[in-house]
């Protein structure tokens, strides 16, 4: 591991809106090749901090690199595929359109574009219905053209907001599957999800509540660490370690 590239390095990272602090001293480290699963209830920061790696979001102090550059940067932002937690696409645009609208911003060439626009749609089954207006997808479509958006130039961080919301189990199983194959071609990937099983498929996983991490480790150090059975109890026992007050 030591070698590798070091995809994001964050040092005691915090930031605050106003009087709240939202992220409090967050030590984070990511390599190629390797998945994180980002967990924590809702408005424990998560968000925040993917804002934060990808520079839109300004951090009050610490020290935050992407692909070994300090953010916000631009070139840097063109290697990240995000996946955000709405979908920010063009109801009256069809599926491709979309594509095409959001590739023509990246620096690939139209031949390049035109074959990122094919293989993302594939991966995330959506070839057939790419000639239908979006307003017409379903919720789950919807996320799987977002998903093909963020694949579109072949990002080597892919960070990935909620991504199998409205998702059923067997496109769940698809995506896992690229994801996995991103991995093996040493692309770094960050998802936030409130899903165990996806947790439970991430090399790593890091847990957050009210802007602290309370643990971070693989899926099996986690539950050992808890000495629970499933990601679910690691996730409820972290939760009422710290309302007793035994982190600080
Ligand atoms: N722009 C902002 N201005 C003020 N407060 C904010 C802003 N963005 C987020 N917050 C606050 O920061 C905290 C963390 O929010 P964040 O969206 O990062 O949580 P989250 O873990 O992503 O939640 P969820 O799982 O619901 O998406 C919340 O208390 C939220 O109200």
């Amino acid at each position: 591991m030591a070698n590798k590239t070091e995809a994001i390095d964050i040092k005691q990272l915090t930031k605050t809106f106003g009087k709240q602090i939202v992220l409090k001293n967050i030590d984070l480290k990511l390599h190629a090749g390797e998945i994180l699963g980002l967990l924590g209830p809702s408005g424990s920061g998560k968000t925040t901090l993917i804002k934060s790696i990808m520079g839109m979001t300004q951090i009050d102090s610490g020290t935050l690199t992407v692909l070994e550059k300090h953010m916000p940067n631009r070139a840097i932002l063109e290697k990240i595929g995000y996946m955000a937690q709405s979908d920010a696409l063009y109801n009256n645009l069809t599926g491709k359109e979309n594509l095409e609208f959001f590739g023509q911003l990246l620096s690939i060439s139209h031949e390049q574009l035109a074959k990122a626009i094919e293989h993302a749609a594939a991966v995330v089954n959506l070839t057939a219905s790419l000639n239908k207006r979006v307003i017409n997808y379903s919720g789950g479509m919807k996320r799987r053209l977002s998903l093909a958006i963020a694949l579109l130039q072949d990002p080597s961080l892919l960070i990935l907001d909620e991504p199998t919301v409205g998702i059923d189990p067997e496109l769940s199983q698809q995506i896992w599957q690229e994801l996995r194959k991103l991995r093996n071609e040493d692309k770094s990937i960050i998802i936030t999800t409130h899903v165990m099983t996806d947790a439970e498929k991430c090399d790593y996983l890091m847990l957050i509540r009210d802007g602290r991490v309370i643990s971070k480790g693989t899926p099996d150090e986690l539950k050992h660490e808890f000495k629970v059975n499933s990601l679910e109890e690691v996730f409820l026992a972290a939760g009422k370690i710290q309302k007793k007050g035994q982190l600080s």
